[in-house]
């Protein structure tokens, strides 16, 4: 399994102080930098500032939240430890009951807890192929915390999460599961507004290129073409050259979503591929949140982009709170509350269900079993 993040932080990171400048470097400098024929125009000292992607141990190159900062909360372990690989083994095969075979992604029975805060108290539900899929329900209640148990990104206390059909132990490293890649794609610092979060002192395409400069074999050439494809995929051209700041708050989620669809096509075999999307469309006016409810859309297989070729995501994951995504981008529903899925359905069984839960949710009453 391939993971990355589109965004480089926000997980378990001081929510107060996430900022990107802000990045902790982990590791040697990275291998995708070794040997290329031209080299980056990047200055090292911009890239020892900027570039984190990967952690070694043992050689091994794991891919992993790339500017996060390690810390506790409280009394709890370690919010994340991506780095320790030893715990991304011992994969176990878990046979196909039932004609399951287009399950991509399954959390069963999940449990995670923050010190002595319980957040999932058994979370259970299935991503299949060619999914559209939102997760909802009040704030605070998990949603992001689910997203990153299925990247691989926190790891359950209790519960199993099956990667087509095999066992993730521990957390994800990109050399040990194979077969699916997953994008967590984060667009906000929580608490503090900041946009797509791209690398400020990036151009755009350094930023949408940035995995395939760490982690690929491709040239600067190969890489800058593929970038310049995958920002007209989502309507943007000519902007390789700018910095994140000379863009307005759409299109740098645009180019956040052209960082999450890219990928090295020079590979034999392309997997298929699921995105997390959290809160893609916060802070948006509705104008804007129907163009990149629309972009998703559009990158979904069942979609095609701006140059009427069919959307390479194979299924898509997203949290939100907009009514309108969930109408626009989202096909199914899984409702999250007091750490457990209360309900599920089609996106227009979301304003018809009686129950009572989701109702009140719909309608944004203030009577009802959720209290604030
Ligand atoms: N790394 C962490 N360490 C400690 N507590 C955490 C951590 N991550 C999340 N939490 C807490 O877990 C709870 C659930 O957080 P999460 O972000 O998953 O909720 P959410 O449903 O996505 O919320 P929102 O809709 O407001 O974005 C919150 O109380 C949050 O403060």
């Amino acid at each position: 399994m391939f993971i990355y993040l589109s965004q480089p932080s926000d997980l378990g990171t001081d929510m107060s102080s996430s900022t990107v400048s802000g990045a902790n470097l982990w590791g040697p400098p990275s291998a995708g930098l070794q040997g290329r024929s031209k080299p980056l125009p990047l200055s090292s000292s911009i890239r020892r500032r900027r570039w984190g992607g990967s952690c070694w141990d043992g050689g091994r190159k794991i891919l992993c939240a790339s500017t996060v900062r390690l810390r506790n909360w409280g009394d709890g372990p370690p919010a994340l430890d991506t780095c320790n690989s030893s715990i991304s083994k011992n994969l176990g095969v878990r046979k196909d009951v039932g004609g399951e075979s287009d399950v991509l992604i399954e959390c069963k029975d999940v449990h995670k807890a923050f010190g002595d805060k319980q957040i999932l108290r058994g979370v259970s539900f299935k991503i299949r192929h060619g999914e559209a899929v939102g997760i909802i329900g009040p704030s605070g209640t998990g949603k992001s915390t689910v997203l990153k148990v299925m990247a691989g990104l926190l790891a359950p206390d209790k519960g199993e999460v099956f990667i087509r059909g095999r066992k993730r132990h521990g957390l994800v490293s990109d050399e040990e599961i194979s077969g699916l890649r997953i994008g967590l794609v984060l667009f906000f610092f929580k608490k503090v507004f900041q946009s797509a979060a791209l690398f400020d002192s990036l151009t755009v395409r350094e930023n949408v290129g940035f995995q395939l400069y760490e982690n690929s074999k491709m040239s600067q050439d190969q890489i800058a073409e593929l970038v310049a494809e995958n920002l007209a995929a989502v309507g943007l051209k000519g902007v390789e050259d700018r910095l994140p700041s000379e863009l307005s708050g759409g299109m740098k989620k645009r180019v956040a979503l052209a960082r999450s669809i890219i990928f090295d096509n020079t590979k034999e075999v392309v997997e298929p591929e699921v995105l997390l999307y959290d809160e893609p469309t916060a802070g948006l006016d509705p104008i804007a949140s129907t163009v990149v409810e629309d972009l998703i859309r559009s990158m979904h297989m069942k979609g095609e982009d701006a140059h009427g070729k069919p959307g390479k995501i194979t299924s898509y994951v997203v949290v939100t709170h907009q009514h309108s995504t969930i109408k626009r981008a989202v096909d199914r529903l899984l409702f999250l509350y007091e750490g457990r899925i209360v309900w599920e359905g089609m996106t227009h069984e979301f304003t018809t269900t009686t129950n009572p839960i989701v109702r009140q949710f719909a309608s944004g009453s203030l009577d009802g079993p959720i209290k604030y």
